[in-house]
């Protein structure tokens, strides 16, 4: 018999506690999420939803006390049972404007990294582009969602999410939007964020659902921009272009490109387990052409 750890005997737990039996979904809190769950609440009355940082989610997800999660791309790969369970994502295909890497020092002199507590994916990421491309592994420290950028006095320090996207008050030697380095050193779009769950549980018809919502999303933008922005005090037009130049929500091809090369470069770094491919529920293919847009890289 194989003796159940930490993780698994919560999970034991939050399935035999329950009363409410409806799929449990925890989605990203952030702005570039909202796309992706615009009238999820209303369509699927069988899901609860929750909204929480990426990190957390991820956590709740191993622990069991989320059945369905929209996770940082790199935890696809931390639990052999999890599967993407559709193909709406968060991803980039050139600036994302909200994943931002802020040097003291040039990059190839950095000896201390802090790192936004929320992330996972863009947390690797940042190690995995300095590794390869500078040679260096800095000590990491973390940065957290209650610190400010003056909090730290780390080499560099990588923010993301909604505090990312206002410039920080001091200044910098060099600064890097992680989606549009990614881009310029691979030329294939990076993905974010992804919906994941465990393989055989049953989802009733959330997957379904969670395409249908980032249709409706998508389709969406200029209301959701106009909502948002008031929300957050910042300028229509940079929500707006935030939402539609920048961010894509759809994985195609290209997309599942970048997400496998970023995967083995993590993988290798020992930031992600070896030997581990992700699985895709057959629904999460996309059939249609990726349609990022084309202004993104111009
Ligand atoms: C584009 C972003 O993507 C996010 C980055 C994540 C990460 O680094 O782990 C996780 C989820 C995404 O919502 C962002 O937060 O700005």
């Amino acid at each position: 018999m194989k003796v159940a750890g930490g993780a698994m005997i919560d999970r034991m737990r939050s399935s035999t506690d329950r009363r409410d039996q409806r799929v449990r979904v925890g989605a990203v809190s952030y702005l570039n999420s909202k796309p992706l769950i615009e009238g999820l609440a209303e369509s699927v009355p069988e899901a609860r939803l929750t909204l929480d940082f990426p990190s957390r989610l991820a956590d709740g997800l191993a622990r069991g006390t989320l059945d369905v999660a929209l996770v940082p791309s790199i935890e696809a790969l931390t639990d052999p049972d999890y599967e993407i369970i559709s193909d709406a994502c968060v991803a980039a295909c050139g600036p994302v404007l909200s994943v931002k890497l802020y040097f003291r020092k040039a990059p190839g002199d950095v000896k201390s990294l802090a790192l936004d507590e929320g992330s996972r994916t863009s947390a690797a990421l940042a190690r995995v582009m300095l590794a390869e491309r500078f040679g260096v592994e800095p000590r990491i420290e973390k940065f957290t969602l209650e610190s400010r950028i003056e909090d730290t006095s780390a080499d560099a320090v990588l923010m993301i999410g909604d505090r990312a996207m206002l410039p920080p008050e001091i200044p910098f030697v060099e600064e890097w939007d992680l989606g549009e380095e990614w881009l310029r050193w691979t030329g294939l779009p990076f993905v974010f964020a992804l919906w994941v769950g465990r393989q055989g549980s049953d989802l009733g018809k959330v997957d379904m659902a969670l395409a249908a919502a980032r249709d409706l999303g998508v389709a969406s933008i200029p209301r959701i921009a106009e909502r948002e922005s008031a929300l957050m005090g910042l300028p229509l037009a940079v929500v707006d272009t935030y939402l539609r130049r920048h961010l894509h929500f759809t994985m195609g091809s290209a997309e599942r490109q970048g997400l496998k090369l970023y995967h083995s470069l993590a993988s290798k770094l020992g930031l992600a387990p070896a030997n581990r491919t992700v699985r895709f529920c057959e629904r999460s293919v996309e059939r249609r052409a990726s349609r990022r847009p084309a202004t993104v890289n111009a």
